[in-house]
This record gives C-alpha cells, sequence and structure tokens, in this order.
C-alpha cells in the first residue's frame, strides 16, 4: 500500500500486517497522561449529563433496535448520551445510577470537546500514522464515541464490519479505536476475523429511512462472494492507551461484558472525501453546515 516515502510512524511491518488481517493494534499508542485525560473527561461528562431531560433512548446493534429516533440521528454533531438496553426496568426507570447505565457517548465529541478534538484532530502522531497508511487520499474523520462496556451489563457488539454503517461509494470507512482502560476476556475485549476484509463484500448499509427510523438497504455486490468467511475469530486483549486500527470491511465484534471492571473505549471513523469516495444523504449521520466533516491532513 505504502510507496517509496519514507515512513515516520509506522514499520513496513505493521503495513503489511493490516493488509494481511484487516485491524492492527498499535501498543501504547497514547501517552499515560493522554489516556487518563480521556478517561477522566468521559466520566465527567457523565457526571454532567442530564438524565431528567433524556428521551432515555436505547442503543443495540443487535437485530430488534430502536435507534431510529431523532434523539440518535441528530446526535453527529452533538454530545449525547445513549443508554444500556439492562440499565431501564418495564417503566422506562433507571434501575442503577445514571453514570453506570450509559452504553456510549456519541457522535460528535471529536469537534465539540476539546480533549478529545485534540487527540482526533490535532494530533501530530496520528496524522503521521495516517499518512504513513495511506488508506485514504483526503480522510475526514466523524462519528466518535465513547463505549463504556459497563459492570456486568454492557452489552454484546455483535458481528459486523463498520462500512455497513459507514457506507461510502467505494467503501472507505476507518476505525480508530483507543482502549482507555484494560480490555479482557471478561470485560468484552474485541475480537476479529483476521483477513475477512479481503473475503467479505459490504451486503447492506444502514440507511435514514424516508419518514422517520433506520433501516438497513441491501446493495448490489458485483464478484462472487464465499458465502462463508473461514477461520477463527482473535480476541485482541489491550492495556489502556492502546490503538486498534480496524478496516471498514473486517469482521468484528465484542461479548457482554459479565465483570465488574468497566471497559471504557474512544473510537472514531474515517472516511475519504469526494472525489476518491461518495457519502451521500442515505447515510445516518449527516454532515451540517455548521459543522462539516473535518479534514485529518492539512
Ligand atoms: O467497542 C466495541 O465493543 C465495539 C467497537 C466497534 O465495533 C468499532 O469501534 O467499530
Ligand atoms: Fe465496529
Amino acid at each position: 500500500m505504502n510507496g517509496t516515502k519514507a515512513l515516520e510512524y509506522l514499520g513496513q511491518e505493521d503495513i503489511d500486517k493490516f493488509d494481511r488481517d484487516g485491524y492492527l493494534c498499535i501498543r501504547g499508542f497514547l501517552t499515560p497522561d493522554e489516556t487518563n485525560g480521556l478517561l477522566q473527561r468521559a466520566k465527567q461528562l457523565l457526571d454532567e449529563f442530564d438524565i431528567e431531560s433524556h428521551p432515555k433512548t436505547k442503543f443495540t446493534t443487535g437485530d430488534d433496535n430502536h435507534v431510529g429516533d431523532d434523539y440518535f440521528l441528530t446526535s453527529g454533531d452533538k454530545i449525547r448520551f445513549f443508554l444500556e438496553e439492562d440499565a431501564l426496568d418495564g417503566q422506562g426507570r433507571l434501575t442503577r445510577e445514571k453514570q453506570k447505565a450509559v452504553n456510549k457517548i456519541g457522535h460528535g465529541l471529536h469537534e465539540l470537546d476539546p480533549v478529545f478534538r485534540n487527540v482526533t484532530l490535532k494530533n501530530q502522531r496520528l496524522k503521521a500514522l495516517v499518512r504513513d497508511l495511506q488508506f485514504h487520499k483526503d480522510p475526514v474523520a466523524l462519528q466518535s464515541m465513547v463505549i463504556t462496556k459497563q459492570q456486568h451489563i454492557g452489552g454484546e457488539v455483535p458481528e459486523h464490519n463498520d462500512s455497513t454503517f459507514l457506507y461510502t461509494d467505494p467503501p472507505s470507512a476507518l476505525g480508530f479505536w483507543f482502549a482507555l482502560e484494560k480490555c479482557a476476556t471478561e470485560n468484552g475485549a474485541l475480537s476479529f476475523l483476521p483477513g475477512s476484509h479481503k473475503t467479505t463484500q459490504i451486503t447492506k448499509r444502514f440507511v435514514r429511512v424516508p419518514g422517520g427510523g433506520t433501516g438497513f438497504e441491501e446493495l448490489t455486490t458485483t464478484a462472487d462472494v464465499p458465502s462463508q468467511v473461514k477461520g477463527d475469530y482473535i480476541l485482541e486483549t489491550c492495556e489502556p492507551g492502546d490503538l486498534v486500527i480496524i478496516h471498514g470491511s473486517v469482521l468484528h465484534k465484542s461479548e457482554r461484558n459479565t465483570s465488574p471492571n468497566t471497559r471504557f473505549a474512544y473510537t472514531f471513523h474515517m472516511i475519504d472525501s469526494p472525489p476518491y469516495a461518495i457519502y451521500d444523504e442515505k447515510n445516518w449521520l449527516q454532515p451540517t453546515p455548521e459543522l462539516p466533516f473535518s479534514k485529518i491532513l492539512d
């Protein structure tokens, strides 16, 4: 993927590994201060969040989801709080303190919050890495989240690839996922099907449904796709500060958190810009005139 340009941050073996597996773990990418700054800021946002004015939106990527409401659809340029499925009782009342009820915070942290903005848009190390990877010609950032994976109730994230949720033509999504806490088997570390980005096609996309809500639209695929991707999932345990770069077509997932420890992570995505990739109005997250997607490379 990389031409003759001298590498600034990655080694050639990192680039080869990313090409082969569809993801790459970079140990200790963030300094302990940066990691701690993001974690403390996320906790502060949870402390300050006003549960009384919250529409009590739940979030799940599973089949039976109700993400298609206004609170979700207009969150691209806001800092909003999405609750865990199991944090509400039958009457819609919280079953635990608000800080332990939130599944994720999203989706405009990288634009609106100075601490997250610094790590995402102002990070010279990240820019060097992006130049090394040469995955995009003109990358922009979108859809940032803190995923909390709360103790005992943190829901699973079922198998998926990110280009389904952030579709461009051609697919160009790339995820940047930062562990803010230790991620182990018991608290729902990420796992990946290595190489599945080469054998999987994006067969559907997550869209806004005219009239309200969201759904999946089937895509016409061209080449023959193997009906089953072979191989075993690899669990990638992480330490705070580790970064995992995730190809938009690689299959990944995380299990429910059954442990007493949270699993905070910060994640955002990059896509390419026109004319290299087209992001259209069907996508769930829409840029606004006040807040267009920010470029990563100046
Ligand atoms: O943090 C997780 O468990 C899932 C994250 C994910 O799927 C992503 O960042 O693309
Ligand atoms: Fe994902």
